[in-house]
């Protein structure tokens, strides 16, 4: 069975459909992007996903869990992580602040029988762990919101990753990043795929085609298509209405 079940999600906006019957599904470890034009509803789709937009229809499920009726945080629990494509870094404190903030968030009952110091002590490796996964030990005093915007994206990541996820959703991890940090972003998310299944959302198609074992195509809040890179590549259909409009945006 699918770790995560998207079933005939549907949301409309006065007249109009923006997520249109979407079933989709991801599978443990692996990385799911989502693609489309501008404006074919993908950021809604994430929202309905995360539960910041209530559905009109449909059936959410993660891990055997259905998360349909349940708040953005109560999923968050379940083991949804999201990163937003506006960080939701705080900027004003530093990389370690933020660190030790989202572990402490996510801590729970986990440390309830150590000792206080013991306790903080378990939170700061916590801290200093995501900060080495996600390359950052080298930035843990450097207010945040001083720090390259690739490097503030790292820590957006870490921040999600803070929750354990099951399953991680990426909004657009490459938005407003040069080359360089783009490759580096794409070498971050290879590597999470051994933490936790990925649904990603992204503009850059080289990086889609990179790192996806599945592709899933939605245009005018319908998904198109769905299938590996070369199917996707091949496929008229998304040549015409996806490749064509975003190769000239
Ligand atoms: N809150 C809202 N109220 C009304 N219409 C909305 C709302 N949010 C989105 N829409 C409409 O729903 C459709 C899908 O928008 P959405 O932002 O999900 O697309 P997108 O694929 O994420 O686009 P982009 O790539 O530009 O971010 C668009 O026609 C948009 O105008």
């Amino acid at each position: 069975m699918s770790l995560f079940q998207a079933q005939g999600l549907v949301k409309r906006f006065g007249g109009l459909v923006a997520t249109d019957n979407v079933s989709i599904a991801v599978e443990p470890g692996e990385i799911h992007a989502l693609i489309g034009p501008n404006g074919a509803g993908k950021s809604t789709l994430v929202n309905l996903i995360s539960g910041l937009l209530p559905l009109d229809a449909g059936r959410l499920e993660l891990d055997g869990v259905e998360l349909t009726a349940l708040p953005p945080h109560q999923r968050v629990r379940a083991g949804l992580s999201r990163c937003f494509q506006v960080t939701s870094v705080f900027r004003g404190d530093s990389v370690r602040s933020n660190l030790l903030l989202a572990a402490q968030a996510h801590a729970g009952s986990s440390f309830r029988f150590l000792s206080r110091r013991a306790g903080e002590q378990a939170l700061m490796e916590t801290a200093l762990g995501l900060a080495e996964k996600v390359g950052l030990s080298d930035v843990l005093d450097r207010t945040a919101g001083t720090l390259p915007h690739g490097v503030q994206r790292k820590l957006d990541v870490a921040l999600a990753l803070a929750a354990r996820p099951k399953l991680l959703l990426l909004d657009e991890p490459m938005a407003g990043m040069g080359p360089e940090d783009s490759l580096q972003m794409v070498a971050l998310i290879e590597k999470l795929r051994a933490e936790a299944a990925i649904l990603l959302i992204e503009h850059d198609m080289d990086a889609v085609f990179q790192l996806a074992d599945r592709i899933s195509v939605l245009v005018y809040g319908k998904v198109l298509t769905s299938g590996d890179a070369e199917h996707v590549k091949g496929h008229p259909e998304v040549q015409a209405v996806y490749l064509g409009t975003e190769a000239t945006a």
